[in-house]
């Protein structure tokens, strides 16, 4: 495993549970990082899906002490390049391309690419990514899938996102081929809406409570 992957490992290990932000108003993001920073997940994935993201993961790295801070939706190079810049701890593609691979070579920032099929895990694996992200996981067959996988594939484990909820949760976290669980249930749209940092820090703690 190369350094940079081993330091994706060991990040990944710091928490059962990754949220996954979409994050429009950057006032917004810090507030919520500590919410969930409170709860127990230091290990945030701010996508780059809204206008907002570069500035929230400015904002995020500046202001939250323990958060560690990754980008997601990361599609090419270019997507790449942000988050190197932004200083991410790391970047999560839902997928995998030559182009996006080839940039990564290249790049400071641990990429975390995706895989749904043992073609693609294997593809990955030949290129050198022993972790991979499992997406969308729920959609694509869920933790009975995803475990079978295990059997002729046990050197990769996966960050299984996409559909997940804080009862499904337990059932991937189960699996030897697991090493944390991605998703969004930590931090609804209404209690987001409604700054309700409390709410959001009680259910982040439940996610932290999960055993990996
Ligand atoms: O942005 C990416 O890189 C993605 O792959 C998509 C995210 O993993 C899902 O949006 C997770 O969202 P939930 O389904 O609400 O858990």
């Amino acid at each position: 495993m190369s350094e940079r992957q081993a330091g994706l490992e060991a990040i990944l290990k710091q928490a059962p549970v990754v949220p996954v932000l979409v994050i429009d108003d950057v006032a917004l993001a810090v507030p919520l990082a500590r919410a969930l920073v409170e709860g127990g997940l230091p290990v945030l994935e701010i996508t780059l899906r809204t206008k907002a993201a570069p500035d929230c993961i400015r904002a995020i790295r500046a202001e939250v002490k323990n958060a560690i801070v990754g980008s997601g939706t990361v599609l090419d190079a270019q997507g790449l390049e942000i988050s190197e810049e932004l200083g991410c701890a790391f970047a999560v593609s839902p997928g995998a391309t030559p182009a996006l691979l080839d940039a990564a070579k290249g790049s400071k920032t641990p990429l975390l690419p995706a895989s749904r099929s043992p073609s693609e895990t294997m593809f990955l694996l030949e290129k050198g990514y022993a972790l991979q992200k499992f997406f969308p996981a729920e959609q694509s067959g869920g933790a009975a899938y995803l475990g079978a996988l295990a059997s002729p594939l046990p050197q990769v484990r996966f960050c299984p996102t996409g559909g997940i909820t804080a009862e499904i949760a337990p059932s991937y976290l189960k699996l030897a081929n697991v090493i944390t669980v991605g998703g969004s249930w930590m931090a609804p749209k209404a209690l987001l809406a409604a700054k309700d940092w409390a709410a959001i820090t009680k259910l982040s703690a439940a996610a932290a409570s999960l055993k990996a």
